[in-house]
């Protein structure tokens, strides 16, 4: 697939060119980096306390840090027009993570559920536009959550997808799909990237079951093709020891590989696949890998959402909106504070596609 800096029909001199996009703003901040030295000192930095941005409600933003912070990061609230500019005349597609993203962050996995108004509004943006949530829960989980059948899934940070069946099969590096009938009334293709490793990764997940069950709080999450070890309910004092297991464990495994969440060690096969390939598969699949007709939009707010906007970012192809209510590095062009803002941001898009294809409609109308 190729990158839409490199493609040809880019036009340099449009004001809605991704090109002419100023991402040279320098922040005067300390920020949280995207890597650390040190697995405890990483498992400190990844959820820290909120530095309070918000009066409650999604409008104002007090903190003088985050404020400086959106500079770099502006408020896709604040940039809508900015950003639909973008997507005049293209088909807009959009990827959104789950945890954090559209549900709250809460204590316990198992309860992080989607509220029924987001639901909805999540509902009709897949109405107007092509959706996909990519999540690091496995995809029958997330789905499980979501219960929208409007949308594509992929689970696994990507390496369990439910996609469409499009034209092309490039972004699969050469690995192989299947078709099936998943989503109702749609023939969809289904494409892992990292099948052979089941059952290492069902094994892994037992081995550190058992080795941390005597660890208060602990909790080991099988995602089917990737592991999550969470210690958000773990004592800090204790969250060594949930490193030491799970690094332990992972030595018996030299195909599999350690990335850090929000308050999770994540545990993975070492093949190169990610969010970030999930949505150049997704966008090949629909059709729109070309910047030409398409801008693709992606919310997240998480480590391994990073992959997503760094290939969004590179290829000048569209934007990243990281869900964020501290200030931290990050590949994403744009920032939201939390999921109500998410839901705010997702509502007006719906109503901005809806404005545009009556717009055109008549435009059609009055030339006939
Ligand atoms: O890619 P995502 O959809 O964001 O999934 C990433 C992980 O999300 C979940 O864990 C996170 O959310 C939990 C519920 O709010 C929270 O308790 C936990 O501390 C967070 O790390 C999920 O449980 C993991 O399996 C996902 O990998």
């Amino acid at each position: 697939m190729g990158s839409c800096s490199n493609d040809s029909s880019s036009e340099n001199d449009d004001p809605a060119s991704l090109e002419n996009l100023d991402d040279e703003l320098v922040l005067p901040l300390k920020l949280m980096p995207l890597h650390t030295n040190g697995w405890l000192h990483d498992m400190k930095l990844s959820s820290p306390t909120a530095v309070r941005v918000s009066n409650g409600s999604s409008s104002g933003t007090f903190d003088p840090i985050y404020r400086a912070w959106t500079k770099k990061y502006p408020s896709a609230l604040n940039a809508f027009d900015h950003i639909v500019a973008y997507g005049k005349g293209k088909k807009i597609a959009l990827f959104l993570d789950y945890d954090g993203t559209l549900s709250p962050i809460v204590d316990e996995p198992d309860n992080a559920v989607m509220s029924d108004q987001m639901r909805e509004v999540v509902k009709n943006a897949a109405l107007q536009l092509p959706t996909a949530i990519i999540s690091g829960r496995s995809r029958d989980k997330v789905f499980d959550f979501v219960k929208l059948t409007e949308l594509y899934y992929a689970g696994s940070h990507g390496m369990d997808i439910m996609g469409p069946v499009g034209k092309h099969d490039s972004a699969t590096d050469g690995r192989s799909s299947t078709n099936s009938n998943e989503k109702q009334g749609e023939e969809v293709k289904i494409f892992q990237a990292a099948t052979e490793f089941l059952p290492m990764i069902d094994e892994f997940f037992r081995l550190l079951v058992e080795k941390t069950k005597a660890i208060e709080g602990a909790k080991v999450e099988n995602n089917k093709f990737c592991v999550s070890v969470h210690y958000r309910n773990v004592a800090e004092k204790d969250w060594q020891l949930v490193s030491q297991c799970t690094n332990d464990v992972l030595k018996l495994y030299p195909r599999l590989r350690l990335t850090h969440g929000r308050k999770v060690l994540e545990v993975r096969p070492v093949i190169d696949w990610n969010k970030g390939k999930a949505v150049e598969f997704l966008l090949d699949s629909l059709d729109l890998a070309s910047c030409k007709n398409a801008l693709p939009i992606y919310i997240g707010d998480d480590r391994t959402d990073e992959d997503a906007f760094k290939v969004l970012r590179d290829d000048k192809r569209g934007f990243g909106i990281l869900v964020s209510s501290v200030p931290k590095d990050s590949h994403a062009m744009y920032s939201l504070v939390d999921p109500s803002e998410v839901m705010e941001f997702l509502k007006r898009l719906v109503m901005w596609k809806k404005e545009e294809a009556s717009d055109s409609r008549f435009l059609n109308s009055d030339r006939q």
